[in-house]
């Protein structure tokens, strides 16, 4: 067990000193590209204006004698164009695979400055971040680096999610993790060809009730999981996401998704298509109503303290908490968005 004194030291003479707590700017969509990819690089001043984070993919989904070119069109993502407010994170290739010590060298060197967040897939212990965690400081050291790359980890083995709390707590570069249905469902063996979602064979059924019939109700199979991962992230002071949504054509599907993963306390979803950032922004940015109704519940008991009484509802120093967390949030998201600010009912100045 490393000394907890030395969290807070960087792993390499040179490197900078980790970060103790994460940042948490808007962060509702993580939006995936392919940068060897010249329609979707074409699309890039345009999506940054609307995503929270932008991210090139190099692992799965880019082709092997593309991986390069992937890589390069990243670094020239990150050299060219002004993000704004943006974060820019990538995904390298896995850690057992020929291109991921690649990856890391020319990306630390080239666009080290730039790199908000490094999403490591396939994480599947604490192990993987401490190889990930000295690497990435010799190398900070070496480039200059002036701020700590984050490192993401995605859960998508059966190992990595029976070991996610130690993943969570592995490092203080750990800013959050995703959840990767596609892998964890071959990894599980589970019987699903779809990328997140429900099934419609994974339902319950109502009693034998003579000759009417029985009814059905689709469950969720990701529950339990996403439900395990938000814990150890919050337990850690890092960031859950959930991750894709495959069927792009369904947009209805996405949202119910996304939506379930945002009241379990997800922070964000991935994006694969540019109309998936539209859903992400509705369903992570909270609901009006319940925003104007938590500041109303603030304002009712200011100092957070006793039992009220609001609509009919019981309200005590618990849901005063909870209260904060959904005008927190709504007040960070505010700030960069004067359409939420009206909707919410801030005053411009906040915005
Ligand atoms: C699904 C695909 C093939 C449909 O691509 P398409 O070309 O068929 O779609 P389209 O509707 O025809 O596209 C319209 C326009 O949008 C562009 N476009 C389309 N997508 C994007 C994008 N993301 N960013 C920017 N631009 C995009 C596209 O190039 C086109 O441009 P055009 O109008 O100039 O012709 C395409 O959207 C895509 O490749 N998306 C990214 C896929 C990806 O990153 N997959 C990996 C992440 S999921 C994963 O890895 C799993 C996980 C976690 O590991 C695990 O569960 O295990
Ligand atoms: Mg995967």
């Amino acid at each position: 067990m490393r000394n907890p004194r030395d969290f807070g030291a960087p792993l390499a003479v040179g490197a900078p000193t980790p970060l103790l707590e994460i940042p948490f700017p808007p962060s509702r969509m993580i939006h995936f590209l392919d940068a060897s990819n010249e329609k979707m690089v074409a699309k890039v001043p345009d999506i940054a204006k609307k995503t929270d984070i932008l991210l090139g993919n190099l692992e799965d989904a880019v082709p092997v004698d593309r991986k390069e070119a992937a890589r390069e069109g990243l670094v020239t993502v990150g050299q060219t164009y002004d993000l704004g407010e943006t974060q820019l994170w990538t995904r390298v290739n896995s850690l057992d695979s020929p291109w991921v010590l690649d990856d890391l060298l020319r990306l630390v060197g080239a666009i080290g400055n730039r790199l908000d967040v490094i999403m490591v897939p396939k994480v599947e212990g604490a192990w993987d971040i401490h190889y990930v965690d000295r690497l990435l400081a010799q190398l900070e050291a070496r480039f200059n680096v002036e701020r700590p790359i984050l490192v993401h980890a995605i859960l998508e083995t059966a190992l990595g999610v029976a070991n996610l709390e130690e993943i969570a707590a592995a490092s203080p570069r750990m800013q959050g993790m995703s959840f990767g249905p596609a892998d964890l469902a071959a990894s599980r063996r589970m019987k699903t060809t779809r990328v997140g979602g429900g099934h419609p064979g994974y339902v319950s059924l109502s009693d034998p009730d003579g000759d009417n019939p029985r009814v059905t109700a689709q469950q969720d199979l990701w529950h339990y999981s996403i439900a395990r991962m938000v814990d150890a992230c919050a337990a850690t002071g890092i960031l859950p996401f959930y991750g894709p949504f495959g069927d792009i054509s369904d947009d209805e599907g996405c949202e119910a998704q996304f939506r379930a993963a945002f009241l379990l306390g997800c922070v964000g979803a991935w994006s694969l298509h540019p109309k998936q950032i539209a859903i992400a922004k509705k369903v992570f940015s909270p609901d009006p109503d319940e925003v104007r109704f938590a500041k109303r519940v603030i304002e009712a008991i200011p100092d957070g303290r006793g039992v009220h009484m609001l609509d009919g509802k019981m309200q005590d120093d618990a849901t005063w908490k909870q209260c904060k967390v959904m005008v927190s949030l709504a007040e960070l998201l505010a700030k960069k968005d004067p359409e939420l600010a009206e909707a919410y009912g801030f005053e411009p100045a906040t915005a």
